[in-house]
């Protein structure tokens, strides 16, 4: 799907990076306006470079690509500990929008936490942390490239996400670093996905990855144009297409920005859909996916600035709480505790 001049803005990011104050604010205004409108956006102008993102991707490919039984070596021995590759089928994304009835997503996932912590720092070593921060399982015997491929692009997407919190934060008209001490210390998941080929019809109900909101922060999308993409639902109910624009990047809002404005923000729900029937070989699809969760102990509770005029809807809670609760109720499938089962 190309742009089409649609619900989706495009905006170009070139000018909040040379840090002049009344560009940055300008930025800031487009991204509040798509934010209050639709919860997603597409950037250029992001300054990641070209080739870290292409490296990320071509090892991510190669991950897919090794055999059913390379996958399964780096696999998590522990329901706890979400790291590694998942099968098709162990996640099931409408379950935690309370769709109890939804079938599990057609997709393989891998999942990258966070790697360089400071150990010196209490936050890093506490009991919620060692819940929280394991260690990576890389498939270096296989894809030797994947960990610094992955680990350099998490590196630049934090940076990206900094930038887009500084700019929320102007939006809202809040102090420039208002969310900084709350992202300093994120819990970023990073999840790439592979949609296979579908040369067979699905069983009815089932898709690509089922309808749901991101649960944290902000979302740093990189996918590609392939039949059976993405599509947000408008506030009337309909589904509609996300432009995929080269060399950008899609970002959508998560719950906890619109915890935190009370709702003037949107957490959109989308989903991924099926190809066309007649499309389904050649559809393979595949996307890198930078949920940024802020502090696991960063408290959510409606900002100063969106309490003026509608009380605030939310029970305060935190980044965690948030997380951990749609988390249980994403892999609660037969597949994931079969898997882990073994
Ligand atoms: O693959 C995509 O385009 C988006 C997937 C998604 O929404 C998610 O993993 O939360
Ligand atoms: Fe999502």
């Amino acid at each position: 799907m190309k742009f089409d001049g649609s619900l989706v803005p495009i905006i170009d990011l070139t000018p909040a990076l040379t840090g002049d104050e009344a560009a940055m604010q300008a930025v800031a205004e487009q991204v509040g306006a798509a934010a209050r409108s639709i919860g997603f956006l597409v950037v250029a102008g992001h300054g990641v470079p070209a080739d870290v993102i292409d490296r990320a991707w071509e090892a991510s490919r190669k991950v897919f690509d090794m055999s059913p039984v390379q996958k399964s070596r780096y696999r998590s021995t522990d329901k706890n500990i979400y790291r590694g590759y998942f099968g098709i089928e162990t996640g099931n994304l409408a379950s935690t929008i309370g769709e109890e009835e939804a079938k599990p997503d057609h997709r393989e996932y891998f999942n990258i936490g966070r790697f360089d912590l400071d150990l010196d720092d209490p936050y890093f070593t506490s009991a919620t942390a060692k819940r929280l921060f394991h260690p990576n399982i890389w498939p270096d015997a296989d894809v030797p490239e994947f960990k610094p491929a992955m680990t350099a692009y998490y590196h630049e997407l934090e940076k990206l996400a900094a930038l887009l919190m500084e700019l929320c934060a102007r939006a809202l008209h809040l102090p420039a670093n208002w969310f900084a001490d709350k992202i300093d210390k994120h819990i970023t998941n990073m999840v790439v996905s592979n949609y296979p080929d579908q040369p067979e019809e699905l069983e009815w109900g089932q898709l690509r990855a089922g309808a749901h909101t991101d649960y944290g922060g902000l979302t740093i999308l990189k996918t590609e144009d392939k039949p059976g993409g993405l599509e947000v639902q408008t506030a009337d109910g309909r589904w509609e297409p996300v432009p995929i624009v080269p060399g950008a990047f899609i970002i959508n809002l998560g719950d906890l920005m619109a915890q935190w404005t009370n709702d003037e923000w949107v957490s959109t729900m989308h989903r991924v859909v099926n190809p066309p029937r007649d499309q389904g070989v050649g559809s393979r699809r595949q996307s890198l996916v930078f949920f940024h969760q802020p502090n696991y102990d960063a408290v959510i509770e409606c900002i100063p600035t969106c309490a003026e005029r509608v009380a605030p809807k939310y029970a305060k809670t935190t980044s965690l709480e948030h997380l951990e609760m749609k988390m249980n109720q994403m892999n609660d499938t037969p597949k994931f505790n079969e898997a882990e089962a073994l």
